[in-house]
């Protein structure tokens, strides 16, 4: 048995949700591109669970469903309080709270087909309200209800800021929402799916996934890379830091990628909103600096900016607090966890690969009382 590290080019399922070939992203067959431009988040969200693009009528009561499960237990808003605020990152929050809602769910261990659609409704409609909601806790402030008459892009801004967002504002933060809803299998949506593959709960699924999005190898990336630009300061500073950090071996956050290999197709997207939204701003130095950035990256390794990284500056740009830009992920890429969830229980096998074992061989066992 040979081990592949990190499964690198490993095909560990089939799945007919999204695929990635030859660096074109496409779900369920649409390209990504076509669905950025021209589909609403809730479009994509019917696409990636019923395998096609819904009729009026379906999208309809979609966004119906949603709309009338956006509101949260109360257990949960106020667990939100117990907190030691200050302290809690709003991707630990995110997780422990999709956990508690499993205790208030009463089909939370059903296997039932239908009752697991139902959970994954209930789980896309109140993730928007639980990152709002405690986004707004920590600072002191009341959650706000959402409002029925806004789609799931509006609302989620209104509920953080409690001000209806403008219209350019709904159209990135839908753009953005759409092009993170899916992505083959990786890391977080693999752990999702291995979890249920041992007929675990959808409740669990979800809570294994967020964990693993929020490490800076995938999901955190986008916090780090805020966190990068704003050590920068300036386009004037790009170059000695990005040089210095590449000398040193360091990472560069928001580059890279284990599947693309001559760039990730949702990053033009996103650089786009970035500069119109950073000039109407009137802090264009946020897309300056990462142009910059990109053009001494991309000069010195073949390593193009994936998803992570012109999300920064459109999510600051549309005034979100950094700590909040990961969840934000979750709250899309939900729509694909339960996807991948959905299509795991249909035909599921335990997950259950090998290790290629490199410790001792075979050893005596010596008592406790003769070791020296
Ligand atoms: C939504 C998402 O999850 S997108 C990814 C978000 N993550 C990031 O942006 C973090 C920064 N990027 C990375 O860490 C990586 O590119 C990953 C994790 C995305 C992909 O990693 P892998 O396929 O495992 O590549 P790996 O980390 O082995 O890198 C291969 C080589 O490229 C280098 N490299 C990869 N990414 C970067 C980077 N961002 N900055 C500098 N060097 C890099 C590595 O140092 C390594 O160099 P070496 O061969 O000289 O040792
Ligand atoms: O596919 C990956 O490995 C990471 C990624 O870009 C995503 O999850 O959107």
């Amino acid at each position: 048995m040979t081990a592949t590290k990190g499964l690198e080019g490993i095909v560990a399922t089939t799945s007919s949700i999204s695929s990635i070939i030859d660096d074109t992203l496409t779900y369920v067959g649409y390209n990504i591109d076509d669905l950025t431009n021209h589909a609403s988040f809730e479009e994509v969200v019917y696409l990636l669970w019923h395998q096609k693009l819904p009729t009026e009528a379906q999208l309809a009561e979609l966004k119906q469903q949603l709309a009338d499960n956006m509101s949260l237990p109360e257990e949960v808003i106020n667990h939100f309080k117990t907190y030691p605020i200050n302290d809690v990152h709003p991707m630990a929050a995110l997780r422990t709270a999709v956990s508690l809602l499993g205790l208030y769910d009463e089909e939370a261990d059903s296997m039932d087909e239908a009752a697991n659609y139902r959970k994954a409704i209930r789980l896309q409609a109140k993730i928007s309200t639980i990152v709002t909601a405690f986004s707004r806790i920590r600072k002191g402030l009341e959650p706000i209800a959402p409002k029925t008459d806004l789609g799931f892009a509006a609302n989620f801004l209104y509920m953080l800021s409690g001000e209806e967002p403008s219209e350019i504002a709904v159209e990135a933060f839908n753009k953005a929402l759409v092009l993170h809803a899916d992505h083959e299998l990786n890391a977080s949506t693999f752990t999702a799916r291995v979890c249920v593959a041992t007929l675990s709960d959808v409740y669990s699924g979800v809570t294994a996934a967020i964990g693993a999005l929020k490490g800076p190898l995938h999901g955190g990336a986008n916090e780090a890379v805020m966190k990068m630009l704003t050590e920068i300061g300036s386009p004037e500073n790009a170059e000695s830091y990005i040089r210095e950090k590449l000398a040193n071996k360091e990472k560069i956050m928001g580059f890279g990628h284990r599947v693309y290999r001559q760039g990730d197709p949702r990053a033009k997207h996103l650089r786009e909103m970035s500069e119109k939204l950073t000039k109407l701003t009137g802090e264009p130095q946020w897309y300056e600096m990462s142009t910059k950035i990109e053009e001494i990256v991309t000069s010195e390794k073949p390593l193009p900016p994936n998803v992570d990284f012109y999300s920064a500056s459109v999510y600051h740009s549309l005034g979100i607090d950094h700590d909040l830009f990961t969840p934000i992920f979750a709250v899309s890429r939900v729509s694909g966890w339960l996807a991948h969830i959905l299509e795991q229980y249909s035909n599921n096998r335990l997950i259950r690969p090998r290790a290629d074992y490199t410790g001792p061989g075979k050893q005596e066992f010596v008592p406790i009382s003769q070791r020296g």
